[in-house]
């Protein structure tokens, strides 16, 4: 930085260097991983409400979306290098500028931008912000930066793979070392399918679409949407990368919806359960905010029966309300533990609250807000509903357990802890649930509960467990 940078600088931002001359979607990035920061906003939910607003579209939009979700993704591994450029913990780095550092860090890293472009577009927001002197700090941080690629970063930076595989692959592919602990053990051990699973946590996933039962089928959905039919869920679309399911018609008017291909078999697969005489009465415990409320609606529908809806907060019961408009549906704010529904259901979802440690692909942040200490609460109140949900269905009927996580205390220890507890219930071959006449159920495993991972099935990690009553 020039002696004559240093005088004109720090006292108000230049002209030349106002915000609205700015790059719009590197703003639109930044004050996304600001609110992420500042205020635990979701990069998923706000990202798309800021490029609206402010009328971001195109190649525009597509960079925002790359750099907000990818840096936010990998925030961790972008903090541990920033903290060795500057020579300081993140932590003392003034938050304003840490957002700035972390999108330029990421574009050095991560993406093809040149190094001129990505240190020389970030100096230029610090500036406009902060003036010329943490400018200049910008500046040299990120040039510093600039002078590895990733890999050697990873190489001086990441826990040794001989001493601590976990703690390699975990920085490697941006977790949180707790995080690779868990999906190790969940994959029982083995180090090689620990790599392919926070590889595959680590990549942008494409957009699956629920075409709903009765109102169109997935075949149409594929053509309107050019889009590929699913390979497991019969109502799946795969949309084609960077197509926005807000602009399809079939997605605004409600005979679609976005929904992971993981989460729909766990609607499926409760759908497909012999439970004798089906009397038509199905729950659904935890519904907020009704994508498998949704589906299990139209499924309802299509087969003369009706679903009660359970949600403890009244904001995600009122989401529920918009999806299932004019499907049998009966939408109760009550807590699932005590909801004073009578007993005798046919068929009952408990997808329970979790760790979401099975959908980090889809909530970019989301892995360095969780904490391990998260656990004990959720797996107490999962324990419960379970309990519940087996106390309301009937003798015959079949309860659904699911997780959005893989995490083995709150998937298999809840069930087998739960089924110590409440006598006569059997556990069910979940895989043929899931499988129906669409593919393999040997390629699920070794049932009788069903895992799916992103890096096997390319979809969440969503976990399900089939119980009947006796
Ligand atoms: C994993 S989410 C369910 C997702 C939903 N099945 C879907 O597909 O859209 C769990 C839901 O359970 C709700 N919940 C938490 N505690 C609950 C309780 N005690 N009774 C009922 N719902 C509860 C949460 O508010 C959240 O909306």
């Amino acid at each position: 930085m020039s002696p004559a940078e240093h005088r004109s600088g720090d006292r108000r931002p230049e002209r030349k260097y106002r915000e609205k001359d700015l790059d719009p979607a590197r703003i639109v990035a930044r004050d996304v991983l600001r609110a992420v920061r500042e205020r635990d906003a979701y990069a998923n939910l706000l990202l798309p409400r800021l490029l609206r607003e402010r009328r971001i579209t195109g190649r525009d939009a597509a960079l925002a979306t790359e750099l907000t979700y990818g840096s936010a993704r990998s925030l961790g591994l972008l903090d541990a290098v920033i903290a060795a450029a500057a020579g300081r913990p993140v932590d003392e780095i003034d938050g304003s500028l840490l957002d700035v550092l972390r999108l330029g860090t990421y574009q050095l890293l991560r993406t093809r931008i040149g190094s001129h472009a990505a240190v020389s577009t970030s100096v230029d927001i610090a500036r406009s912000e902060n003036g010329m002197g943490p400018s200049g700090f910008v500046n040299a941080v990120l040039r510093k930066v600039s002078q590895r690629d990733e890999q050697l970063w990873i190489d001086e930076l990441a826990p040794s793979m001989m001493d601590d595989r976990i703690g390699n692959l975990s920085f490697t592919y941006a977790h949180p070392r707790w995080i690779g602990e868990v999906f190790h053990r969940a994959l029982g051990g083995s180090t090689g399918e620990l790599q392919a699973a926070l590889a595959a946590d680590d990549e942008r996933p494409i957009v699956h679409l629920v075409a709903r039962p009765g109102q169109i089928t997935a075949e149409e959905l594929a053509l309107i949407s050019g889009g590929d039919e699913g390979r497991y869920s019969p109502y799946c679309v795969y949309l084609p990368e960077g197509g926005d399911p807000g602009e399809l018609d079939a997605v605004r008017e409600g005979f679609a919806g976005v929904q992971d291909e993981g989460s729909q078999l766990v609607a499926v697969a409760l759908a497909r359960a012999d439970v004798g005489d089906d009397g038509g009465r199905w729950l659904d415990l935890c519904a907020g905010p009704g994508g498998k409320a949704a589906l299990l609606g139209s499924l309802a529908e299509v087969s003369g029966a009706h679903l009660d809806a359970v949600e403890i907060s009244a904001h995600r019961a009122e989401l529920i309300e918009k999806v299932v408009d004019s499907l049998p549906v009966t939408v109760h704010v009550a807590d699932g533990r005590s909801s004073g529904l009578e007993p005798g259901f046919d068929r009952i979802l408990v997808d329970a609250p979790c760790s979401g440690l099975g959908s980090l692909r889809r909530r970019p942040e989301a892995r360095w807000r969780r904490r391990p200490e998260d656990l004990p609460e959720l797996v107490t109140l999962q324990r419960e509903l379970l309990a519940e949900a087996l106390h309301l269905v009937k003798p015959g009927g079949v309860v659904v357990y699911s997780t959005c996580s893989p995490h083995p205390a709150e998937t298999v220890e809840v069930v087998d802890t739960v089924l110590t507890e409440v006598a006569g219930v059997s556990r069910l071959d979940a895989r043929p649930l899931v499988a129906g006449d669409v593919f393999d159920p040997e390629s699920l495993g070794d049932g009788p509960y069903v895992q799916l991972w992103p890096h096997r099935h390319d979809t969440d990690a969503m976990f399900l467990a089939a119980l009947r009553k006796d």
